[in-house]
């Protein structure tokens, strides 16, 4: 999925944008700008994060967000930055975020897209200095401008992405999105303020020697994956779990692996939300050549019928989400 126009390494994602724009004669700009919105808000929360335990922004904010979990201060403090930056740029209508219950209405009545959005993903490495990050994924309303957008607006199939990327604030600060015609890297340079392109046209190895997955609940997984994680092991494959989707993710798609969140006997549904995490992820991974599915039916076509809802993710290296597949399809037949 290589573009028409190759950028040299060093471009700044603002002339990165407007040059990919004039490659399609309809494009308006709009998302455009939605792209540039997204990384000026980065750019402040990269801020916070990074000055974090200088400002009492650590620790818990003392409210629980609809999933019942803790939110964080820069829960709180991201999911204010991405709502504002996304209200103010105007070509957003309705904002789907892990940290608000019900779908948030900007006001902007004109505003062609709806993005659905993980302020800060890692919660639990926030306050350890452990890489932590943002999903997003955008979408085209289907309902008519001029008025907020609707729950069929939000609730669209991860097929019907225009957009979607994460920001991982790590050693370095990255931008890494697909607009569905590749997969680019951007390395934020904070002496410039500017995110300038590092990694262009990521693809994805078609296999690998990493498997990304919390044990701690393997009592309950699938027997399938039991057996595809024992394989893992005899094979001499690395264990390697940070605790944040987008820094697993990450890894993996630059160095080849798999990253799993199963279902189990805590999570019978899996822990991650379709809307704001997997779609996203699963639009990325496939651009760059890679596979996601929830173990058996492809993310970007499970039909949403929940803001907050969760699945099981097995995310990466292609022959490596085929191989598990084939453990848990084998236990189905068995059983
Ligand atoms: O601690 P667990 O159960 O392994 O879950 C870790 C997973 O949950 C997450 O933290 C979920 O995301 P949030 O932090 O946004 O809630 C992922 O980033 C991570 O991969």
């Amino acid at each position: 999925m290589n573009d028409k126009l190759a950028l040299p390494v060093g471009t700044t994602l603002d002339r990165f944008i407007m040059r990919k724009q004039e490659e399609f004669s309809y494009a308006t700009g709009e998302l455009s700008q939605l792209l540039r919105d997204i990384a000026l808000a980065a750019k402040i929360v990269n801020r916070e994060i990074n000055r974090a335990g200088l400002l009492d922004v650590t620790g818990a904010y003392g409210q629980q967000n609809v999933q019942g979990e803790d939110q964080q201060k820069l829960d709180v403090i991201a999911n204010i930055r991405f709502i504002r930056a996304l209200r103010n740029g105007g070509e957003v209508c309705t904002i789907i975020s892990e940290e608000e219950d019900d779908i948030i209405q900007t006001g902007n009545h004109k505003g062609k897209y709806i993005v659905a959005i993980d302020p800060l993903d890692g919660s639990s490495n926030i306050d350890v200095n452990v890489s932590i990050g943002t999903i997003f994924s955008i979408y085209r309303r289907v309902s008519e401008q001029g008025g907020n957008g609707t729950m069929e607006d939000c609730l669209q199939e991860g097929t019907r992405q225009v957009g979607a990327g994460y920001v991982i604030y790590g050693s370095s600060t990255m931008l890494v999105y697909t607009t569905g015609h590749g997969v680019n890297g951007f390395t934020y340079d904070p002496s410039l303020g500017e995110f300038f392109l590092s990694h262009p046209n990521i693809t994805s190895p078609k296999t690998g020697s990493i498997y990304s997955i919390n044990e701690g609940s393997a009592a309950s997984f699938p027997e399938g994956l039991k057996q595809y994680v024992n394989y893992c092991k005899e094979s001499g494959y690395s264990a390697r779990y940070i605790g944040s989707l987008v820094a697993d993710f990450h890894r993996n798609l630059l160095k080849g692996g798999i990253y799993i969140y199963p279902a189990t006997a805590k999570a019978p549904k899996g822990k991650l939300r379709l809307m704001y995490e997997c779609n996203a992820m699963a639009f990325i991974v496939e651009q760059a050549g890679g596979k996601a599915t929830n173990g058996s039916q492809r993310i970007l076509e499970i039909k949403p019928t929940e803001l907050h809802e969760r699945c099981p993710l097995y995310i990466g290296s292609t022959e490596m989400v085929d191989q598990v597949e084939e453990y848990l399809k084998a236990e189905v037949e068995v059983n």
